[in-house]
């Protein structure tokens, strides 16, 4: 599973809690499109500010919903604990894998993150995925930690955040982990815009959150990417240029990614667990006219 397009879909809100059936529509959405994999409870899930019950809920209806596609659950929490239970109920909800994120409030350190990856992989019986994102979890990995964690068992997969922008820096960074760790372990690069040059360069997978909303456009993408069509694979990435710019000047994904949903009708306003807000204003206008003129479905 740990291939291709992971797309990530947002975890929407109403008044009562998690929005079911909207949550249903937009993972089904994705299954219908192709995707590889879905990423339920990813950042753009909004994993850290919910519930243990509201996560439990989210993880079965992502599996049921997604028919024949893996789905992986993230499972990050501050406490080693509460990740293994999250994991126990991302399980028995039947998911394909997990994702975990050194979730912290102390700045952790190298050896305490072994040890909470060392504790969660010896209690799994299904394949993880490594999420390094050091812009939400103060955590920065080195290259050395991702060898030895990559070893431990049911280690199938590190998401890795962004890739350098020239395409020989960026194949050297993918050569230079790939050296470090087993063949049966994947490298996924996220951050979106740097997908066709992390796929280019020799990443197994894409962890997309905008696959999450617009799974064709970023399927083309991959696909390119896949049957070794570099330039046709950052052309096409290229072309979403105005929206990675819109995304940078709001600071992240999430807040964009809900406004877009909301205006093309798949969550109801407002859908993200407060106090989190979508975007407002001229720059909502400015991504409705994005979503018509760059054709995104
Ligand atoms: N980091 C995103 C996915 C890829 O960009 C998430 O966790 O939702």
């Amino acid at each position: 599973m740990f291939t291709g397009l992971s797309a990530f879909p947002l975890t929407p809100m109403n008044e009562d809690g998690i929005d079911t059936v909207a949550y249903a529509g937009l993972v089904r959405r994705l299954a219908d499109a192709g995707v590889d994999s879905i990423g339920a409870l990813g950042s753009s899930g909004s994993y850290a500010y919910l519930s243990r019950e509201e996560r439990a809920r989210v993880a079965h209806i992502a599996v049921e919903s997604a028919g024949t596609v893996p789905v992986m659950i993230g499972v990050g929490a501050l406490r080693t604990r509460d990740v293994l239970l999250l994991a126990e109920d991302a399980q028995k909800a039947g998911a394909s894998a997990v994702l975990l994120a050194p979730v912290s409030y102390n700045k952790l350190s190298a050896e305490e993150v072994y040890s909470h990856f060392e504790a969660v992989t010896r209690n799994l019986s299904i394949p993880l995925c490594v999420y390094d994102n050091p812009g939400t979890t103060n955590f920065q990995f080195s290259d050395e930690l991702h060898g030895r964690i990559a070893q431990l068992p049911n280690v199938r997969s590190i998401k890795i955040p962004g890739m350098p922008l020239d395409p020989q820096e960026a194949k050297a960074r993918v050569d230079r982990l790939r050296a470090l760790i087993p063949a049966h372990v994947s490298i996924g690069v996220s951050g979106d815009w740097f997908g066709a040059i992390g796929l280019n360069a020799g990443c197994e997978v894409w962890y997309s959150a905008w696959g999450g909303l617009f799974p064709r456009a970023l399927l083309e993408i991959t696909r390119a990417a896949q049957r070794g069509d570099a330039q046709e694979a950052s052309q096409l990435l290229e072309r979403l240029c105005p929206l990675w710019d819109l995304v940078a000047r709001q600071g992240g994904s999430l807040r964009v990614m809900a406004a877009a949903a909301e205006l093309l009708g798949l969550v109801k306003s407002p859908c993200l667990p407060l106090p989190l807000k979508a975007i407002q204003g001229p720059d909502r206008a400015h991504l409705a006219e994005l979503i018509a003129s760059l054709e995104l479905q």
